[in-house]
């Protein structure tokens, strides 16, 4: 169709359904498969007409590789995603999951393994600013056959692998998989909050 006057052309094919249009990209800073299809699942599912582009990197978390804190975990997930969004700024989105442990605050002796997902991201709907999104999993009880190992300096992963006979469990099933019997694996367990984590960006007219 020509342009009339000042109007803009319209360039956009009308039989052209928007899903196939609109491609964003995701980083995630981590090269552990588990939290990429995590990430690139839990995106779809909040976001099912967007085509999402997702490339992982490896960026420096700031913490230790088992974080012992909540503070400390939440901070290895938010650092990895700020670095990531410093070194690929033109994506859309960058995503930071951190695994970590800590005592239980009522039985010192206790551990508890949880991870934080935090997300950076541009505006999807154009006219909101950027924001941000975080969610904690689920907490779950390691076993004193576990905790002990790394209360003794083991990465829970190595612990789980140690007690359970695997190699790298914790780029499959992780240990909740193991310790469930994967009725819970990994890859679920973190792709219900990174969807809890994109909260903020499903209600941009909302305030987070
Ligand atoms: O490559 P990166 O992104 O670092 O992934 P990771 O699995 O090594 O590291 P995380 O930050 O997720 O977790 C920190 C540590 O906690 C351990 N961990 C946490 N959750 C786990 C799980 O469900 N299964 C096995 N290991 C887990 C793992 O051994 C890590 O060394």
């Amino acid at each position: 169709m020509a342009s009339q006057g000042n109007q803009v052309p319209n360039t956009q094919p009308a039989e052209q359904p928007s899903s196939i249009q609109d491609t964003r990209t995701i980083i995630v800073a981590s090269q552990n498969p588990v939290k990429i299809d995590a990430a690139r699942q839990g995106f779809q599912a909040m976001f099912p007409d967007i085509n999402f582009v997702v490339r992982s990197m490896s960026v420096p978390s700031g913490v230790p590789d088992q974080p012992f804190s909540d503070q400390e975990t939440f901070r290895g997930a938010t650092n990895r995603a700020f670095n990531a969004c410093t070194v690929l700024p033109q994506a859309d989105f960058w995503v930071g999951i951190e695994g970590g442990v800590c005592h239980d605050p009522n039985e010192e002796k206790v551990l508890q393994s949880f991870a934080w997902v935090v997300v950076l991201g541009k505006s999807l709907d154009d006219e909101s600013p950027g924001r941000a999104g975080k969610a904690r999993t689920a907490t779950y009880y390691l076993p004193e056959e576990t905790s002990t190992l790394v209360k003794g300096g083991k990465e829970l992963g190595d612990a789980e692998d140690l007690l359970w006979g695997q190699t790298n469990s914790k780029q499959q099933n992780g240990s909740v998989g193991l310790l469930t019997g994967d009725v819970v694996d990994r890859k679920g367990y973190m792709q219900q909050a990174v969807v809890l984590a994109l909260i903020p960006f499903k209600n941009p007219k909302l305030t987070f």
